[in-house]
């Protein structure tokens, strides 16, 4: 666990964001009171099914948000800097421009969207060491070059002057990771970094990340839909469903054991296990509602096998602590008895 706060606080802490779209003349909630906070060097993991708000957070901290989205509320501080998401100044906005690349990077799950074709992927390298140091170009380029060994790309004297389309899915990835790390940020936001590659390269990315975090000490913040990647990679953890925070720790380790919320109880007991080869995996029932059709009452509510009559009435409890972690939930697991032994015996 490397969670740690300086005196000042967190890395980073969103609180309160509220995040709307407007989809054919209607206003759509798309994320709801959300918040967390990231420690200097902990990674922590955004958890949730497709659709439930990982990459619209992502886009909101980074200030690149779609034209059709407004933030009605929501602050956030990052390095001891606070910024109103929702009612950013023209200041702010050039503060967050010049937070990303140096402060804040952002490692896509798509590298090709982010890689320039027609710019040897070495130079774009380069571009982002100098936007942060003073460097001749030379010594840019050689600082390049050692980045892309230390992202493990083994001919990186060669590869520096590639094209992305010379070069296959896993080492696109790298490439963008070294790109990524170049200009020495505090914060790595990654979104499905390794959805797009075969899983021996996924696991190759995955290794890569856990030798970083030794490497650089920057908070991480990895989006993915994928437990079994938060259980190898993070140190905590932040579990979504339909723009609503439904559990959030700084014990990753408390979460697994003992889950406080039937979603992320279900996430579990619906991730591949090798304990389990030959049992039948779970699955979710139902789907996750769209954004026009949330229910009035808990979005997980019509799918969650531990429902009462109150869950359906209004919005899920805005805190509720327990055992030191927030679990938005009106009947916990583990809160009544036995439910925690039967959540376990399922798993
Ligand atoms: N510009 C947009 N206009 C309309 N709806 C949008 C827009 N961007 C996102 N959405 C919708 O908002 C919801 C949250 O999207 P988001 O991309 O944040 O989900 P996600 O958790 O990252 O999903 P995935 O894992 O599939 O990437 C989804 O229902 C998505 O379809």
């Amino acid at each position: 666990m490397r969670s740690e706060m300086t005196s000042a606080g967190p890395l980073l802490e969103i609180d309160d964001l509220t995040l709307k779209l407007q989809v054919g003349g209607a206003e759509l909630t798309a994320l709801e009171h959300v918040s967390f906070s990231l420690g200097y060097g902990e990674a922590r993991g955004l958890v949730g099914e497709s659709g439930s708000g990982k990459s619209l957070t992502l886009r909101a901290i980074l200030g690149l948000l779609p034209p059709n989205a407004v933030v009605t509320s929501g602050r956030m501080v990052f390095d001891g800097a606070e910024f109103d998401l929702a009612h950013g100044s023209k200041a702010d906005a050039r503060r967050l421009e010049r937070l990303r690349g140096t402060g804040i990077s952002m490692i896509f799950q798509e590298p090709s969207v982010a890689l320039n074709p027609v710019i040897p992927v070495g130079e774009q390298i380069v571009d982002a060491v100098m936007r942060r140091d003073h460097l001749r170009r030379s010594q840019a380029r050689d600082y390049a070059i050692h980045l892309m060994k230390l992202v493990g790309i083994h001919d990186a004297e060669h590869k520096v002057d590639a094209y992305e389309f010379e070069l296959s899915g896993g080492l696109k990835q790298r490439v963008m990771i070294a790109a990524a790390v170049a200009g020495k940020p505090k914060l790595i936001l990654c979104d499905e970094p390794t959805t797009a590659l075969d899983v021996t390269v996924q696991r190759q990315i995955l290794s890569l990340f856990t030798h970083l975090r030794d490497e650089l000490d920057a908070g991480l913040l990895y989006v993915t839909h994928d437990l079994a990647v938060v259980a190898q990679l993070c140190d905590s953890i932040t579990v979504l469903y339909s723009g609503n925070v439904m559990e959030s720790s700084a014990e990753l380790g408390s979460v697994f054991d003992d889950p406080g919320h039937p979603y992320t109880e279900a996430l579990l007991r619906s991730t591949p296990d090798v304990d389990r080869i030959g049992r039948r995996l779970y699955s979710i029932p139902g789907s996750a509602p769209s954004l026009s059709d949330r229910p009035l009452g808990c979005p997980f509510a019509p799918r969650c096998e531990y429902r009462q009559d109150d869950c359906e009435q209004a919005r899920v409890p805005d805190t509720s602590t327990v055992e030191g972690r927030e679990v938005h939930c009106r009947h916990p697991v583990g809160h009544e008895s036995g439910r925690v032994q039967l959540a376990k015996e399922a798993r």
